[in-house]
C-alpha cells in the first residue's frame, strides 16, 4: 500500500518534549495515513514513549502541533483526546486491578467516547453485545469473571488492546504489545493486532523493539535516537541503513533481519 496517497489521520509538527535540560522528543515531524501501520522503533531512552505520552496527552508537550483528524489536539487532556478517537495501550499493565475482565472493558466502553459524570454507570445492551464481541476477539472469553491483577502478561496485554477497542479509536497507540512474550505469544498478538486492523479497521502506531513484529504488521517504519527521526521508510530498508545499524541494531542483528525480510520476500 503506498502511504503517501492518503490523506494524513495524524500529524506531528515539530513536536518537542522537554524534561528539565533533557529533550527527549526533539522536533519531530511526521504524519500517519488513515489504515496505515507505522512502527516506530530506536534504542532504549529514544523517546519513543515519550511521543506516545505527548500524542494521548499524558504529558504536555513542551512546542509543536498535534494534528488528529483535521483538529488541533496539542493542549487536550487525556480524556478528550480519547473521546476523539484516539487510543493507546502502555508498557507496563494499566488495567484497574480490582476490577474483572469484563468490567474493565465495559469501563472503557463507557467513559472512553463521552464525557459522562460519576458515579453513573450503565450500559444499554448494545454496549454490552459490543464488549462481550471485544472480549472474544481479543482472546480474553475465558477470563472474562477473572480479576484483572490475576492474569498472566499475555491476557494483560490483550485486556490493554480489548480496553482500548472499546474506545472505538480510529488510531490506536501500541507501546510494545509483545514485550516479555514468549515466541508463540508474538504470533498470537501479532495475529490480534493485524486482526484489529483489517477488522475494525483502525489506524495503528506501534513502537516495538522485536523486529519481525514491524516486518510483520508495517507498512513503514519510523527509527528514533535522541529524540529526533534518524530513518523513516521500509521495514526492509532499516537493516541497511548505516545509522540504524550503527546506534540500535548492530551488525548481528541487522543480518538478522536481512534474513528474515529475504526469508518473507521468498513466502509471499
Ligand atoms: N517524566 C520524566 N521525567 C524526566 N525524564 C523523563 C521522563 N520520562 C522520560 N524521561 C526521559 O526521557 C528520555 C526518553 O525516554 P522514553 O521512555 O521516552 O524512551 P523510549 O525510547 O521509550 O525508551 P525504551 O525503549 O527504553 O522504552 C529518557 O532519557 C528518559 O529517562
Amino acid at each position: 500500500m503506498n502511504a503517501d496517497v492518503r490523506a494524513p489521520l495524524l500529524s506531528c509538527q515539530n513536536v518537542t518534549k522537554r524534561f528539565g535540560a533533557l529533550t527527549a522528543v526533539d522536533a519531530l515531524s511526521f504524519d500517519v495515513g488513515a489504515g496505515e501501520v507505522l512502527g516506530i522503533g530506536g534504542p532504549n531512552g529514544a523517546g519513543k514513549t515519550t511521543l506516545f505520552d505527548v500524542m494521548s496527552g499524558v504529558v504536555p508537550a513542551s512546542s509543536g502541533r498535534i494534528e488528529f483528524l483535521g483538529q488541533d489536539i496539542t493542549w487536550l487532556p487525556p480524556y478528550r483526546i480519547c473521546a476523539a478517537g484516539l487510543a493507546r495501550t502502555f508498557q507496563l499493565n494499566a488495567a484497574f486491578d480490582s476490577l474483572t475482565t469484563l468490567e474493565n472493558v465495559l469501563c472503557s466502553a463507557y467513559f472512553g467516547r463521552r464525557e459522562v459524570t460519576l458515579p453513573k454507570l450503565a450500559y444499554d445492551r448494545e454496549t454490552k453485545d459490543r464488549v462481550d464481541g471485544i472480549i472474544e476477539s481479543t482472546g480474553l472469553a475465558s477470563v472474562r469473571k477473572r480479576r484483572a491483577d490475576s492474569l498472566t502478561v499475555l491476557q494483560r496485554k490483550q485486556l490493554m488492546i480489548a480496553c482500548a477497542l472499546a474506545t472505538e479509536p480510529a488510531l490506536l497507540l501500541l507501546d510494545e504489545p509483545v514485550g516479555g512474550l514468549n515466541p508463540k505469544e508474538i504470533d498470537q498478538t501479532i495475529d490480534l493486532i493485524q486482526r484489529v486492523r483489517t477488522e475494525w479497521s483502525t489506524t495503528i502506531v506501534v513502537i516495538e523493539h522485536v523486529m519481525r513484529c514491524l516486518v510483520a504488521l508495517c507498512d513503514r517504519v519510523m527509527i528514533m535516537h535522541h529524540g529526533r527521526k534518524i530513518y523513516e521508510g521500509s521495514a526492509a530498508g532499516v537493516g541497511t541503513d548505516p545509522q540504524v545499524v550503527e546506534v540500535y541494531l548492530g551488525q548481528w542483528a541487522a543480518h538478522r533481519l536481512q534474513h528474515l525480510i529475504a526469508e518473507q520476500q521468498t513466502h509471499a
